[in-house]
């Protein structure tokens, strides 16, 4: 766990950060070590682009979730079955190689009198997905990130995801697609509750 809370709100490290300068220097390096010519006019811009590409695809350091999941509604109407938001779509990358994870999270809780603005789900999603992750990771953090603002009597997060790293190189099996979940609250120890979650992730 305290890992997952060391990530978390933000581990955005202004700082020490290196310059764009030095980043794109490593750019050429990389170019250098895949056999490439970076002085190639085709490859004149590439380290910038991939620097700029660098700062979105890892926006997620900069974010966070406490901050998006910090408004609530309480306005609820006694409401208090799960409120399930499914297939939300993410990349990531994988922090042994850095390529990239594609995949579903399916995201559940349990109401405690107060309900969650439904895009904050899929933004909280894209907060950890856009870090460098293992996939067990990015599950717990995305449990934990609400079990801890909203505190609802449950969590439960599903995630499907294939990995680059074993699809394109490595063990090369294109496809293979691989699920974690984590549940918490009302749901941890709870057959019953788990399964209905399942289910209508299941069940279209
Ligand atoms: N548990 C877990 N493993 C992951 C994830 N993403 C990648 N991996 C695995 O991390 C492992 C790293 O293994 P290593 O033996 O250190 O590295 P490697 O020699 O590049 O491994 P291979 O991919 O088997 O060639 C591999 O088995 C990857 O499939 C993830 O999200 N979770
Ligand atoms: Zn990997």
């Amino acid at each position: 766990m305290d890992a997952i809370v060391k990530n978390f709100p933000a581990t955005g490290q202004t700082d020490s950060r290196p310059t764009r300068e030095q980043a794109e220097e490593a750019v050429r390096v990389l170019l250098r070590w895949a056999g490439e010519d970076p002085q190639r006019e085709g490859l004149l811009d590439t380290p910038k682009r991939v620097a700029a590409a660098y700062r979105e695809l890892f926006s997620g350091y900069d974010l966070s979730a406490e901050e998006v999941l910090g408004r609530t509604f309480e306005e609820v109407s006694g409401y208090e079955d799960a409120v399930l938001v499914r297939d939300i779509p993410f990349y990531s990358h994988c922090e042994h190689h850095m390529l990239p994870i594609s995949g579903r999270a399916h995201v559940a809780y349990l109401p405690n009198g107060r309900v969650l603005g439904l895009s904050k789900i899929a933004r909280v999603v894209d907060i950890f997905g856009r870090r460098l992750q293992t996939q067990e990771n990015l599950t717990a953090q995305i449990a934990a990130a609400i079990e801890e603002t909203l505190k609802p009597r449950g969590v439960a997060v599903m995630v499907e995801a294939e990995h680059m790293c074993m699809a394109m190189r490595g063990v090369q099996k294109q496809g293979s697609t691989t699920l974690t979940t984590t549940f918490t609250g009302e749901y941890k120890g709870n057959a019953a509750e788990q399964a209905r979650f399942l289910s209508l992730v299941r069940n279209r």
